[in-house]
């Protein structure tokens, strides 16, 4: 039998999950899935769903884990192998293109819509979810830090200065994932000075804590980028950070939206 390789998102909005009624024409037409589609050879499911989700709503999206290991379903057309991945939108406002219709609901207020049968093993396992304490994150986005011992000081607590060098750390790293490593600008003679920093400090931490740092981009002016970092430890606010940057060329200063316009369009992509 014929195997389709299939990604599909469970697409979460606090406690609700978002379900799409499969357009008249199309196989199976009439019932309810998860929205997503065939995975193009070579293709990872994640980037199936990226481009998927784009197509049918509209939006991009964020992918996060397995929400249950893969589903097998023969149907008449071929053996289904579904991935199921949590997912969610950057963007509220759907486009929908390829469904009828679209609802969202709890996956239990959901349950009882006529669902193609490969997509109702998700349903049965997350309502044993709690989805509302569910966090789906972008990796770009997010830095992960363990406190060394130098890094403590003689209260025995993370020496405040630290938390300004892991916001550095998160900055590069996500520039480097969405394709703007900071070597790449210096090759091309531009720098980037810090021109403000600020941290809020809300509970300490100590060595050995793992402290994850999000990194949103919070503004984008004419010639300042501003990033937002919110710093936790076991779910615990421990840090609120923002730093502000600029960029120049032969003690110049640049516009984003001028000079660098790709730059500032997949900055904008991360705008919160
Ligand atoms: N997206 C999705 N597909 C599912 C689910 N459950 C399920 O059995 N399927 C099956 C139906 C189809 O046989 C297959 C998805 O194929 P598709 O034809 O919709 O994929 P596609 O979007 O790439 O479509 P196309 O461009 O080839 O028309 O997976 C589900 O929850 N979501």
């Amino acid at each position: 039998m014929k195997q389709i390789h299939v990604a599909a998102a469970v697409i979460v909005n606090h406690n609700q999950i978002l379900a799409g009624q499969r357009a008249s024409g199309r196989l199976g037409e009439g019932a309810w899935e998860l929205p997503g589609g065939k995975i193009h050879s070579g293709e990872d499911p994640r980037e199936t769903l990226q481009r998927e989700i784009k197509e049918e709503l509209g939006v991009a999206a964020v992918i996060g884990e397995r929400v249950l290991p893969t589903i097998v379903h023969p149907y008449p057309w071929g053996e289904v192998h579904l991935q199921v991945f949590y997912a969610r939108l950057r963007q509220t406002t759907l486009t929908p293109n390829a469904h009828d219709q679209f609802k969202w609901g709890t996956p239990q207020a959901l349950a009882d819509l006529a669902w193609l049968p490969a997509a109702r093993p998700v349903l049965a396992a997350l309502a044993k979810v709690d989805l509302s304490q569910l966090t789906i994150d972008d990796p770009a986005q997010l830095y992960t830090h363990t406190v060394e011992y130098y890094e403590t000081d003689r209260m025995g607590i993370t020496h405040h200065s630290n938390y300004v060098r892991w916001m550095e750390a998160a900055r590069t790293r996500f520039l480097a994932a969405i394709g703007w490593d900071y070597r790449q600008f210096e090759a091309r003679g531009i720098i980037s000075p810090v021109v403000a920093v600020n941290c809020r400090y809300k509970h300490p931490t100590t060595f050995g804590d793992q402290v994850d740092i999000r990194l949103q981009v919070k503004q984008l002016d004419r010639i300042r980028l501003t990033l937002s970092y919110q710093m936790t430890c076991q779910g615990q606010i421990v840090c609120l950070g923002e730093s502000e940057h600029c960029f120049t060329k032969d003690q110049q200063l640049l516009r984003l939206d001028r000079d660098l316009t790709d730059f500032a369009a997949a900055l904008r992509q991360y705008q919160a």
